[in-house]
């Protein structure tokens, strides 16, 4: 795993896997069951996608929870190792706890689980400005498609500038206008501070009928750790 760019806020490394490993990932993602993200639970419209979002997919939640902090809280997410394909991106992330934790903050302090789940876009689809704050203490997201090209979109945009409180106004809280972009880049990892805006860039129409396929989730802080 190689360091490749970072800020204060995130940072992105790429051959985060060997390369066996992500090609065996990649067929293993591709037999997994997964559902549009709205109508998911109860039919209910997913919140964190927007209307215009477009129609990602989203696969099987496991939830790494080595101290138990979080028995009977995540339903819908089985505990790690589940045997499925995110196995090996969540066993790979456990090893790599020392060189994330500038971002993460530290196992047993910080944060004591980690979710992780895979995700579809396929073209059109994108996520609009949001930051995972909350109970999350930082996220992290791998591409593990086996190709990306540049004309294909689906960049992820970092915002710049002081994450601050949270106002309802999606433009205020980006209060710097400026930031970076990362390419979706195969093999690639990247790890976010909680509270950073950030956003998917909708896959392109040159595309076709190739996914944006990643793992994602989120590192967690205690329930009782919560910022109020
Ligand atoms: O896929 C990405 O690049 C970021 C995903 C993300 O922001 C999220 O799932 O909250
Ligand atoms: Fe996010």
């Amino acid at each position: 795993m190689e360091l490749t760019w970072s800020t204060d806020d995130f940072a992105v490394f790429d051959d985060f896997l060997a390369p066996e490993a992500a090609a065996t990932l990649w067929e293993g993602l591709r037999t997994e069951d997964y559902h549009f993200v709205h109508g998911r639970r109860d039919g209910a419209w997913n919140k964190v996608y927007g209307l215009l979002d477009g129609t990602p997919l989203s696969g099987p939640g496991t939830l790494n929870d080595p101290e138990g902090h979080f028995t009977g809280r995540f339903a819908d997410h089985a505990p790690h190792p589940s045997g499925g394909a995110t196995d090996a991106v969540a066993k790979q992330l456990t090893e790599e706890a020392a060189r994330i934790e500038p971002w993460t903050g530290r196992f047993g302090t910080d944060w004591h689980a980690f979710t992780c789940r895979p995700f579809l876009y396929p073209l059109g689809s994108g996520l609009a400005w949001h930051d995972d704050s909350g109970d999350r203490a930082a996220s992290f997201v791998f591409y593990a498609h086996p190709e990306w090209q540049a004309s294909w979109g689906a960049e992820l945009l970092v915002s710049s500038g002081t994450p601050g409180a949270r106002p309802a106004d999606q433009n205020a809280h980006l209060t710097s206008r400026v930031g970076h972009y990362v390419a979706p880049h195969p093999n690639r990892l990247v790890v976010l501070r909680s509270g950073v805006p950030h956003m998917i860039k909708k896959v392109e129409p040159h595309a076709g009928d190739r996914v944006r396929g990643s793992v994602a989730g989120f590192f967690l802080r205690r329930p009782a750790d919560r910022p109020q």
